[in-house]
């Protein structure tokens, strides 16, 4: 049987999937529709997704995920998410995961050792797990920036440390960048034990995640140095990969977890 993939977005990750799954990187996957942003009286739609596709995987931001989320998981539908952080939300987090009847699943994204992280969480126990993550200045600008700050963070000549603190505060002000802070305490099954820093560094030539995880099954120093996205120096190259991978497994054509 094949698995019908919906997507929602196509920017830098949503596009890399459409093409994947165009060329057969997930065997027994099938890309049914894209929908959208914006109007939608032509082409593919969310009404079409939630009747035609097995899974629709959202790379379109933590906003989409709270608005077509819900009634993906309400309708039995199966969500991929990219956006991590929406889960920061309690309600949220109860009507993705233990709602149903659809399920949910969570990208590995620009992270590695989540699988180490979620085996250590239920087989023991985590004290602590400290991220830090380094992209360039120029990808970090936010919206809610006054000119000052975007001047000053543009012409940085060294690093500066713009934000530290748990999964939340990270998703709220850096919601396009932060969403493996999010990934990490849910691997963990614990939002107290995360605490991120996240650095603009205008000498980083990849964007960086330093993980150090503190449990009673072991200590694990995972450092990832990311190629950028092509289309979007926010989003690590990785993360449509790792989007297709995960279809891969649920299509159940390799049957295997690595
Ligand atoms: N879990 C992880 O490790 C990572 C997660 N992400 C998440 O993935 C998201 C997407 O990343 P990129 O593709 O690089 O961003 P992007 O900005 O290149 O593309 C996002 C696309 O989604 C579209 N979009 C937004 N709202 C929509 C809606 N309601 N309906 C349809 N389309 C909509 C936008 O128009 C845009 O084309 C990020 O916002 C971030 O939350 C990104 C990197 C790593
Ligand atoms: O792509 C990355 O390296 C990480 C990222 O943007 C996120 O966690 O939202």
């Amino acid at each position: 049987m094949v698995l019908k993939v919906a997507l929602i977005g196509s920017g830098a990750i949503g596009s890399r999937v459409a093409e994947l799954l165009d060329a057969g990187a997930a065997p027994g996957a099938e890309l049914t529709g894209v929908v959208p942003r914006g109007d939608t009286r032509t082409g593919f739609s969310f009404e079409a997704a939630l009747e035609l596709a097995d899974v629709v995987v959202e790379c379109a931001g933590v906003a989409a995920v709270e608005e077509f989320g819900p009634r993906l998981i309400a309708a039995g539908k199966d969500l991929l998410v990219t956006s991590i952080g929406a889960l920061c939300d309690a309600s949220l987090r109860k009507a993705l995961l233990e709602d149903g009847p659809g399920r949910t699943f969570l990208t590995t994204g620009a992270l590695g050792g989540l699988d180490a992280i979620t085996a250590a969480g239920a087989g023991g126990t985590i004290s602590r797990i400290t991220v830090e993550s380094r992209k360039l200045p120029a990808a970090l600008i936010q919206p809610w920036m006054d000119g000052q700050t975007r001047a000053d963070l543009l012409s940085a000549t060294h690093a500066v440390e713009l934000l530290r603190g748990g999964p939340s505060e990270l998703i709220r002000a850096f919601p396009k960048s932060t969403n493996v802070v999010s990934a990490l305490a849910l691997a963990a099954g614990n939002w107290d034990v995360v605490q991120a820093v996240l650095i603009a560094d205008p000498a980083a030539k990849q964007t960086s995640h330093h993980v150090r995880a503190e449990t009673s099954l072991g200590t694990f120093d995972i450092r990832v140095s990311n190629e950028a996205s092509p289309g979007n120096p926010a989003s690590s190259a990785l993360v449509p990969h790792a989007v297709v991978r995960g279809l891969k497994t649920l299509a159940n054509a390799s049957g295997s977890f690595i």
